[in-house]
């Protein structure tokens, strides 16, 4: 049987006149970490925007199992994703800097929240227990992630690198099964993108979670992916480990930039 969480099957989407991805098919197995990769503009964002459903691709499908619930992706709104247990970070980091961190990790929540609105304007003695709850965990998150000492400072005023983790901790908050991380150390330094795989690796154990991530770093890529997908121009190119890939004649050439 097989162990695949995510199935894409024959995705194609095309921009007037440019297939950005042509025809792509890839398997991500429960429990790994799943690498992307591919030179600029082979179509990495433009997958992840097909299956979280921010586009519709023109053909093709993107089967997602949960336990016992198998969904087409395709068939949902943008927004219900999140609620299948799949949750994305964005390139170029989403986080609302006039909040402080931990109201930050807590937006993460809001799918969780069994109260509604009024109910939450009038508080009743379990909607402030729900509250303490979200606060306890995401407080718990901060920690791990070596950010409590500063979950009341503004996001706005911290690093790059410090926002990357708030939109990494807030995703958290969802209780994914499936987490997909966008250049997850675009604009980190060495020190921080050493860090960040760690934490990648880490909380993919204690939160038994399924991580797939575009990623231009090839140091992190070949040193956490299990296993990894090359395309260029929206096409396959092959997918293996990350020592097949290294050694792949076509990937060096088309993404390594090494003549075959
Ligand atoms: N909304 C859009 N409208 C028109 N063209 C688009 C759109 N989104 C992506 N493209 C084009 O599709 C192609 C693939 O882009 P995409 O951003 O998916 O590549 P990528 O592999 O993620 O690149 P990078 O590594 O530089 O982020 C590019 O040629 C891009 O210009």
């Amino acid at each position: 049987m097989s162990n695949a969480i995510l199935s894409v099957n024959n995705l194609s989407i095309s921009f007037g006149g440019l297939k950005a991805v042509d025809d792509l098919t890839f398997e991500i197995n429960e429990g790994e970490i799943y690498g992307l990769i591919g030179p600029n503009g082979a179509g990495k964002t433009t997958v992840f925007n097909c299956i979280t459903q921010f586009y519709k691709p023109d053909s093709g499908e993107a089967i997602f199992r949960n336990g016992s619930e198998t969904i087409n992706l395709m068939d949902l709104k943008v927004h219900d994703v999140i609620k299948y247990g799949i949750v994305r970070t964005f390139q170029n980091v989403e986080v609302v800097r006039e909040l402080t961190i931990l109201e930050n990790v807590l937006i993460g929540a809001h799918k969780e929240y069994k109260s509604n609105l009024l109910q939450q304007i009038f508080p009743t003695k379990k909607v402030l227990q729900e509250e303490a709850d979200n606060i306890e965990k995401a407080e718990g998150i901060l920690d791990q992630f070596g950010l409590l000492h500063l979950k009341d400072s503004p996001v706005g005023s911290q690093s790059y690198g410090i926002r990357k983790k708030v939109e990494f901790a807030r995703a958290l908050m969802s209780n994914p099964k499936l987490i997909i991380l966008d250049e997850p150390a675009a604009g980190l330094n060495d020190r921080e993108t050493e860090e960040f795989a760690q934490l990648i690796v880490d909380i993919r154990k204690q939160y038994d979670l399924t991580i797939l991530l575009i990623e231009h770093d090839m140091g992190l890529v070949m040193g956490i992916c299990d296993r990894i997908c090359a395309i260029n121009f929206g096409r396959l190119l092959t997918i293996g480990s990350p020592k097949d890939i290294q050694n792949n004649e076509e990937v060096q050439s088309a993404y390594l930039g090494v003549d075959s």
